[in-house]
């Protein structure tokens, strides 16, 4: 586990009654990420995202924010935190301003160019003047991110942000997300159903499917290893059908065009390819079919439950 996580989550587990929500969650966000936490409706997001935030109990795991778990050091955990998850509260009849300046008025470390800073970072220097009841959706959200950065947190928690938001709100958001990721190194968890949006925002995203993480993995391909996604992996053999009936029972092989055809992951090849070899066939080549992101979701969540 990397020493250098914003938030780690170790096999953070929920039950509600008899019913286990949130089963043995793990993932860590790095500092400078913005992390996806992507799953068809129902799957769990909101209840995970509540316990990271302080706002549910965990029944059994736990959650480091930093060095400080949630469980045994809630104070230092939650000030490292910003979060916007349910609507964010703001006073409509006054301006974006006069709403930072009275939540900052809590915080005596925030000055008023840390004020000036986070507006820009949203880029809502031009209207926030104007009456919060004369925004629109995206700009009240980047009002609420504003202030939920304010601080200065080592991570910021969204859930859903792009609920609501036309196409032109989504790239913006996406574009001040990752500003903020760079620019001041905050790690950003952000909650979504859709893929397409998680493509375009994230480094790296982890699937959820009833509870479990069934995957997680960088937006730029490459597996992590920690789930159970499987790649079509290609053999050049000698002897393809031999080599087909050494790994009977290993899976669904077959032969394609001469090559010996099987799903695995990356532990799965190595293990294929000793039997081969050591059962006497010439493996010439090893090819591996790495499945896009969309086609691992739907593998693995349903077609259906997307959107
Ligand atoms: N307080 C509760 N009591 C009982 N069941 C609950 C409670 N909160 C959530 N659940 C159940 O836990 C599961 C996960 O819910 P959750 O809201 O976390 O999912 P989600 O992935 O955020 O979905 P959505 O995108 O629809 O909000 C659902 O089946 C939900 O019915």
């Amino acid at each position: 586990m990397s020493q250098t996580a914003v938030a780690r989550l170790q096999n953070v587990t929920k039950v509600i009654g008899k019913r286990t929500i949130i089963d043995r969650v793990s993932f860590e966000v790095r500092p400078g990420e913005v992390f996806g936490f992507l799953g068809p409706n129902g799957s769990g997001k909101t209840t995970t995202i509540r316990m990271i935030v302080g706002l549910m109990g965990l029944t059994d795991g736990d959650i480091y924010i930093g060095e400080h778990s949630i469980r045994k050091d809630f104070p230092k955990a939650i000030v490292q935190v910003g979060a916007i998850v349910e609507n964010p509260e703001m006073y409509k009849f006054l301006t974006g301003y006069q709403n930072l300046l009275h939540y900052a008025r809590m915080n005596p470390s925030i000055t008023k160019g840390r004020i000036q800073e986070v507006i820009e970072l949203v880029g809502l220097q031009g209207r926030i003047h104007d009456k919060v009841k004369k925004y629109s959706l995206g700009m009240r959200q980047r009002l609420g991110v504003a202030q939920a950065i304010m601080h200065r947190p080592k991570l910021l928690v969204l859930d859903e942000p792009t609920n609501g938001l036309d196409p032109a709100g989504i790239r913006e958001l996406r574009d001040y997300l990752r500003r903020l990721a760079q620019d001041e190194g905050t790690a950003v968890l952000v909650s979504s159903h859709l893929l397409s949006e998680m493509e375009l925002m994230c480094d790296r995203v982890a699937i959820l499917q009833k509870g479990q993480i069934i995957d997680i993995r960088s937006i730029r391909g490459e597996a992590e290893n920690q789930g159970t996604a499987l790649d079509e992996v290609l053999f050049e053999v000698d002897h393809p059908d031999a080599a087909l009936g050494i790994l009977a029972g290993q899976g669904e092989g077959r032969i394609a065009d001469g090559f010996l055809t099987l799903s695995a992951d990356r532990k799965g090849i190595a293990d294929l390819n000793r039997k081969l070899v050591e059962a006497g066939i010439n493996v010439y080549g090893i090819r591996v079919k790495t499945k896009s992101l969309e086609d691992q979701f739907l593998e693995m969540t349903g077609s259906e439950t997307i959107g």
